[in-house]
């Protein structure tokens, strides 16, 4: 919709005929987005190829664990002048890659041809045309900057930056850090203890992404602090609705079964402790949600651990 707007032809591929005919007949997707009319310069289709055809950009965005083995699929399709495009927040698991690793070691168009586009950007509210701000970012400027003219509109604002690294932990840790500030919402938690996860999960993330040669002023921007305020905040996250079920005493299981959406954070919690260990780096919230979320701990035990963590400066 957002590409629409700005004045592109928009080719959107799904697996469901049913979906695609919905979309091409009705200007509506029913599953995701019920009530929204998208543009009509928005056509469906579930053949990759004609999605991909003559594309300057190809926007990828399926859950993040699902990427590398659509992409096998897809990269014969994409010609030479195509940037690939991930709004994805994930972190791969097993091998701890992000999205904008995957993509290039799948299809091996570049780091030039990658970009990333990550922000505050709640996808009911961004169809509600709200305005909001986001950050396109690839190591070539002038592709983000031509990134950055598809989709600028009169609601969606989006700024240039080149430090792809930092956008992407931004995105894919406050995923994780949102599931633990909905933990301790459900546990009838109020802002002291919000506000605490929230900034000292953002400073975890800032500590790995230094290690990875991230910018640190990144995470003090819209994919950083921006992303992580509107995912801790919103009762539309995925995330911290997530968290807060359990943080209210449902089950792992009853979680799982009560979610529609993907909400990244509960696979990409692992990924990223993975790639904290990898390079030494302590990211303890990020531990206590794995500990909560995968190993069955109770939240009340994991913010235990957490309080009485040995006294240290802040800046360390
Ligand atoms: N929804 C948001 O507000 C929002 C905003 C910014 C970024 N993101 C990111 O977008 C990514 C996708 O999330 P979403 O919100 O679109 O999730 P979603 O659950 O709303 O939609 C996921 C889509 O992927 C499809 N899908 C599921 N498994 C698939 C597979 N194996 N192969 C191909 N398609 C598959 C589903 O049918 C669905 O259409 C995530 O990384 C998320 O962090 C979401
Ligand atoms: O619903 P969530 O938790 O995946 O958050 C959505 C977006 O990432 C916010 O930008």
């Amino acid at each position: 919709m957002v590409l629409a707007d700005a004045g592109s032809q928009v080719t959107l591929w799904a697996r469901r005929q049913e979906l695609v005919d919905a979309v091409n007949t009705t200007h509506e997707n029913p599953d995701y987005l019920p009530g929204v009319r998208l543009p009509e310069s928005v056509r469906a289709t579930t053949d990759p190829a004609e999605a991909l055809a003559g594309a300057d950009f190809a926007v990828l965005v399926v859950p993040s664990q699902t990427l590398r083995d659509n992409l096998a699929a897809w990269a014969p399709l994409i010609e030479p002048q195509t940037v690939l495009v991930s709004l994805m927040k994930g972190i791969e698991l097993g091998t701890a890659k992000r999205m904008s690793e995957v993509i290039d070691e799948v299809t091996k168009v570049g780091p030039e041809r990658v970009a990333v586009v990550s922000g505050p950007n709640l996808a009911r509210e961004i169809a509600n045309r709200q305005p909001a701000a986001s950050v396109v970012a690839c190591v070539d400027e002038a592709v983000a900057k031509r990134l950055q003219a598809a989709c600028h509109t009169p609601y969606f604002r989006p700024y240039t930056n080149t430090d792809v690294v930092g956008c992407e932990l931004g995105g894919a840790v406050k995923n994780v850090i949102g599931l633990a500030v909905g933990m301790a919402a459900g546990m009838g938690l109020g802002d002291n203890t919000k506000a605490t996860l929230i900034t000292r999960g953002l400073a975890e993330t800032t500590r790995l992404g230094e290690v990875l040669g991230a910018d640190p002023h990144t995470f003090a921007g819209l994919a950083g602090m921006g992303d992580l305020v509107a995912t801790c905040s919103s009762p539309l996250s995925r995330n911290n609705t997530f968290g807060m079920n359990l943080g209210r005493g449902m089950s792992l299981a009853e979680t799982i079964a009560a979610t529609r959406q993907t909400a990244e954070g509960v696979k990409s919690c692992e990924s990223v402790l993975d790639l904290a260990r990898r390079n030494g780096v302590d990211m303890p919230i990020v531990e206590a949600v794995v500990d909560v979320v995968h190993n069955g701990r109770p939240t009340q035990e994991a913010l235990q651990t957490l309080m009485s963590r040995s006294a240290k400066a802040e800046r360390r």
